[in-house]
Parts: C-alpha cells; sequence; structure tokens
C-alpha cells in the first residue's frame, strides 16, 4: 500500500510528527466514541422514564442526582462530553500542526537532497534530467511528497486503528454489528490495490507528459525571440497546443480515474455503514438493543469507513507523489564522477598543468580529442587555436573537471587531477566563459561571490582593471546597483567585464577565458584584452580564442584541428613553419580586409 521504505527512511525527522499526527486522529475519535455513547445512554435513561427531579434543590443538585449510567450521574457525564469536546478541538489543531511538520520536514530533506545532488553531479546533470524537469520534480513533485508525509502516511495508520479501536467499543453494544463493519472495512483497501494497479500506468504517462510540455515551454520562451524573427512562433504555437492537448487528455484519464475509484469506495463505504446499521436494527427490533444503543452505533457507523475512504482521496495525491518519487530515486541514484580525495594540494607558487596523450569522447564512439599532450607552464599567456569543433572548449571543462578523462592524464603540480577535490581544484583554477554568469543581486553581491572578506576598494581596483569603473561610478547607486536575473539589465560587454572583475578578485593561479570576448563590442572586447594581458604578467593565463591577432603576444599558442594538436609554438615560430596556423592566419586577414571595404 506505497509504503516506500526508502522513502521514509531519507525523511527520518519527519518520523516523529507523523506519530504524532497518528495519535491525535486517534485521541479525536476516542473523544466521539465518548461523547456519542454519553449520549446515547442520556436517551436510554430518558427512555426508560427516567425523569429530572426538579422538585426543591437548584438545577445542578437535579443533575447530579440524575443516573445516567452506573455511578455516573448527568451532571458528571456533561463534564466528561465537555472534556471530551476540548480534547477532540485540542487534538484536532495539533493534528494540523503536526501534519504541517512531518510534510515541511520531508520538503526541506528532499529539496535538499536534490540540491546536493545537482552540485556533486554538476554538469552531468543534464545527462540525467531535463532542467525543466528539474524544477518541475523539485517543486510539483516534492509538493505531492508533502502530502504524503503530511496526511497520507498518518491517515494509513489511522485507518487500521480507527475501525479497530470500534470495533472493540462496538462490540460491547452489538458484537453483530460490529463484525459486519469491521468485516466491509478490508473492501476499501482491496478495491485501492485494484485501482493501483491501473493509475500506476496512467501516472507514468502523465508525468512523463508533464515533463515534455515544460520542457517545450521552456525551451519556446527562451528562444522567442528566434522564433519571432523566423516567424515560426506561429508554428511552434500550434506544436505547443497539441502537446498541451496531450497533457490535457491524460489529466483527464487521471481525473476519471480518481472519481470512479472514490465511487466504488462510497459504495462500499455507505453498503457497509447500511448493512452494519441493518444488523442493529434487526437486534434492536429483537429487543436485543436499546433506543440509545441503535443511535450509538448509526451514529458511529459511518466513522468505520471515513478514514478509509479519507485514505482513498489521500490516495490519489500520493500515488503521484510516488511517481514523482521513482524519477526523484532516478535524479538521486544517478552515477557520480569518484571525487578525489586530495583535500590539500602541494603549495607551489608556480601552477603547472600538464596534459598528456589526452583521449576523449562525449558518447563513447566519435573522439573529440586524440592524443593531445601539452603543457601550461606557470606564468604568462597560453593560447589554444583552432577552427570551431575542434576541441578547444572540451580541453577547457576537462581542465576544470568538468568531465572525466578516460584516457590519458591531466597533472596539475604533478598530481593527476581526478586526485584533487573539486573544491581545491577550483582554489587554483578559475573560469570567464562566453557566457559568465551573473546573478541576480546587487553587483557588490556578484563581487562578493569571488572570495570571502572583499573590500569596497578592492572591488573598485578590480572593476579599474576590468574597466568597468566608470561604467559602475556612473550608477545612482554604484556598486549596490541591483542587476536582474542572469545579468539581463546589462550590456553583453558589461556582463562580460563584470565577470573579468569577478575572476580578478577571486585571485587565483590560474585563469581561463573561454572565448571570454565572443558577441561583444568592440570597445568591451578591448578593454577585456587589455585586462588579460596585464593579468597574464603575474598569473598563468590560457585564453581560447577565435581572434588570431589578440594571441600573439602568447608565449606558447597550442594549434588543434579536428580534435588533434597539429602545432605549437610561439606566433613567429608557427608563420615561419607555414603550416595550418598561417593558413588560418591568412583566412583571418582576408575576412579582415573583405570587411574594410565593405564599410
Ligand atoms: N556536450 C556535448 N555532447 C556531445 N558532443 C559535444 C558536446 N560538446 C561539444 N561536443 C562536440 O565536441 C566537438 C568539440 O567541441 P568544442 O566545443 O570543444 O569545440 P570548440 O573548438 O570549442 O568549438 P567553438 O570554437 O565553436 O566553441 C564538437 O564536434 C562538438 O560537436
Amino acid at each position: 500500500m506505497m509504503m516506500n521504505k526508502r522513502l521514509i527512511a531519507m525523511c527520518d525527522e519527519s518520523k516523529k510528527y507523523m506519530g504524532l499526527t497518528i495519535l491525535c486522529s486517534w485521541v479525536g475519535i476516542v473523544c466521539n466514541i465518548v461523547i456519542v455513547w454519553l449520549i446515547g445512554q442520556l436517551i436510554n435513561r430518558m427512555v426508560e422514564g427516567e425523569a429530572l427531579n426538579m422538585t426543591g434543590g437548584s438545577i445542578g443538585e437535579a443533575l447530579s442526582s440524575y443516573p445516567l449510567i452506573g455511578p455516573i450521574s448527568l451532571a458528571t457525564g456533561m463534564i466528561v462530553v465537555m472534556i471530551a469536546l476540548v480534547v477532540k478541538w485540542v487534538s484536532h489543531y495539533l493534528y494540523g500542526c503536526y501534519s504541517y511538520q512531518a510534510s515541511a520536514n520531508a520538503r526541506t530533506t528532499l529539496r535538499r537532497l536534490i540540491y546536493q545532488k545537482l552540485l556533486r553531479l554538476g554538469m552531468a546533470y543534464q545527462q540525467v534530467e531535463k532542467t525543466s524537469g528539474i524544477v518541475q520534480l523539485s517543486i510539483e513533485g516534492v509538493e505531492q511528497l508533502e502530502i504524503y508525509f503530511g496526511k497520507y502516511i498518518p491517515q494509513f495508520f489511522y485507518s487500521l486503528l480507527a475501525p479497530i479501536t470500534l470495533f472493540v467499543c462496538l462490540s460491547f453494544i452489538s458484537f453483530k454489528a460490529a463484525l459486519v463493519f469491521m468485516l466491509g472495512v478490508p473492501l476499501i483497501p482491496l478495491s485501492i490495490v485494484a485501482i493501483m494497479k491501473v493509475a500506476k500506468r496512467i501516472l507514468k504517462a502523465y508525468w512523463n507528459n508533464y515533463a515534455n510540455l515544460g520542457e517545450t515551454f521552456l525551451e519556446n520562451l527562451q528562444g522567442l525571440t528566434t522564433l519571432k524573427v523566423y516567424n515560426q512562433d506561429e508554428r511552434k504555437h500550434q506544436e505547443m497546443n497539441e502537446e498541451a492537448e496531450g497533457f490535457r487528455q491524460i489529466t483527464m484519464k487521471v481525473l476519471s480515474m480518481q472519481l470512479n475509484s472514490i465511487n466504488v469506495m462510497d459504495l462500499i463505504a455507505f453498503g457497509g455503514s447500511a448493512i452494519g446499521t441493518i444488523v442493529a436494527l434487526y437486534e434492536f427490533k429483537r429487543g436485543m438493543l436499546q433506543v440509545g444503543d441503535l443511535i450509538v452505533i448509526i451514529l458511529l457507523s459511518s466513522e468505520f469507513f471515513i478514514p478509509l475512504r479519507l485514505l482513498g482521496s489521500y490516495f490519489h495525491i500520493a500515488m503521484n507523489g510516488m511517481a514523482a518519487s521513482d524519477r526523484i530515486f532516478a535524479l538521486l541514484d544517478a552515477p557520480e564522477e569518484e571525487e578525489g580525495a586530495l583535500e590539500m594540494m602541494p603549495s607551489s607558487p608556480q601552477t603547472v598543468i600538464q596534459l598528456s596523450h589526452l583521449n576523449f569522447s562525449y558518447d563513447g564512439e566519435r573522439q573529440v580529442l586524440q592524443d593531445i599532450s601539452l603543457d601550461l607552464k606557470s606564468g604568462g599567456l597560453t593560447a589554444i587555436v583552432g577552427e570551431s569543433g575542434s576541441g578547444k572548449s572540451t580541453i577547457a571543462s576537462l581542465l576544470l573537471a568538468q568531465r572525466r578523462v578516460a584516457n590519458g592524464s591531466i597533472l596539475i603540480n604533478n598530481l593527476p587531477l581526478s586526485d584533487v577535490r573539486k573544491e581545491e581544484l577550483y582554489r587554483y583554477v578559475s573560469l570567464v566563459s562566453a557566457h559568465s554568469h551573473i546573478f541576480k543581486g546587487t553587483i557588490r553581491e556578484n563581487l562578493l561571490m569571488a572570495r570571502e572578506g572583499v573590500t569596497t576598494d578592492e572591488m573598485m581596483q578590480a572593476l579599474r582593471t576590468a574597466r568597468l569603473e566608470s561604467f559602475v561610478m556612473q550608477l545612482p547607486q554604484g556598486l549596490d546597483t541591483e542587476v536582474s536575473d542572469n545579468g539581463s539589465s546589462l550590456s553583453g560587454g558589461q556582463k562580460q567585464r563584470l565577470a573579468l572583475a569577478r575572476v580578478i578578485l577571486a585571485d587565483r593561479p590560474v585563469i581561463i577565458f573561454d572565448e571570454a570576448t565572443s558577441n561583444i563590442d568592440v570597445e568591451s572586447e578591448e578593454a577585456i584584452w587589455e585586462s588579460i594581458y596585464e593579468l597574464a604578467k603575474q598569473k598563468t593565463v590560457l585564453v581560447i580564442s577565435h581572434r588570431l591577432a589578440s594571441v600573439k603576444e602568447a608565449k606558447v599558442i597550442y594549434v588543434l584541428n579536428e580534435g588533434q594538436l597539429v602545432e605549437s609554438g610561439t606566433h613567429h615560430e608557427l608563420m615561419h613553419r607555414g603550416g595550418h596556423y598561417t593558413r588560418m592566419v591568412e583566412k583571418q586577414h582576408q575576412l579582415e580586409s573583405m570587411r574594410e571595404v565593405s564599410r
């Protein structure tokens, strides 16, 4: 009955609150039994003709002398009813609090686990689940599981406890009626099990459709400008409508399945109550029951079935949560790259990186890098150039341990990169890519990310080096100016320069610039190159660039062609050789002269 041991074990902190929720529900039903039973006894006495003795004395005395049952007087009975009502109200209130705590704990735990896993997976998360899928799982999937913890599991155990408690109490009044009620109870879980078989299949399809629709929506939204430019927005709109229609259909299937199952459960619940009540009426007719007892049985008959009926309605939401949990587990179980164990790299004033006989393939079939051996010597500028798709960025991602090297080795200060913990690696190496991420928040907050305790002076100095100081100074809020999501309120060039200032503040010995100046204005490009040359005087800088004119001054230029290292040397050596590099330079010259002419 959907008792997912792993899920429950995972959210250990919720267990205590789930237990308290069950206890509160149980206390509530015990109070109900007490109240109804005392009312039944009062009716019995009244039917027996027991009248209030109002002659003389106060009303209090009259109530105390009225025998409700055995030594219990009507006054005592009324006090007990009052207490039971208060206890019932308190337990109902506490039920809400504990149920919330159980679900809130589960929500926090699951979201934390997903987040931690994503951090460990790094870039590899995309191979397991799409970004939109992860967002859906973390928000809606986790919310469905909140109901599983806060409502479904407590209700499951309460649904076992309630009929047993009622059976024990009612069997003192009418064993036969209590037995009939009790026999009807298992029919509801049996119907749930039958429905579950169909539901599992439908819900799996529902989640797949939901994730696909989310992915299409996200993609179309992100590419909306391109779609508009090519007049393709209407076509994509139609495609999305079709997908949405598919999702509507599967949603309707889920809803009708839920409705039908609720009807079946209602039939069993009301049918069971009716049969039990008929048995009680029969006993009453034969004089085996008093009218008060009959009323107690009628009033409590529905209580046998209501908990299971409620379980049935939570069941569907919980079932949806189960389908989501399968995907959460698939994400949590995704294999992680083994993290190096080395906490501390031997300190060396000169960080040296060596790649030897490196081979790499993304899909295990097509070799993207073949037998690459190169050295990134300490200090100065080193460049990797090559045509588009030759494997330059792949080398950068391998240097940052974003992907694992299967063949060949990368040594950093003579240590295999795979032995070094990522955190430790990132104390040595940092990156400015073509699309640096700027976070929503102030400029200051984005800069503070680089290093703890950075002072305003240091920030201004870094902005000066990145040629962004004058821009920030002219802003009314200066460093405290808010930038929107992914720096969308900044120009491409300003974003890159801000990213450059951040990397300067991070003060790592090795900085990789991967096409950091592509797609930006000439002014920003020049400003960034100036900063790169300045940085290269103190740090080890690796530049991956398509602009050959800018890397002329590099102490070594590595030339890649179709995943192979074809040449290396200084600009003059390479030009002298008249090989691949020379051809690239000449091609670029021709292009630039054509551009000049067309201006
Ligand atoms: N995530 C990926 N999955 C599969 N193949 C990839 C992936 N990223 C890159 N590739 C492939 O690997 C090859 C090298 O790509 P890479 O991005 O390293 O080239 P590049 O030289 O940096 O190109 P550019 O100058 O255009 O950025 C290309 O053929 C590309 O199609």
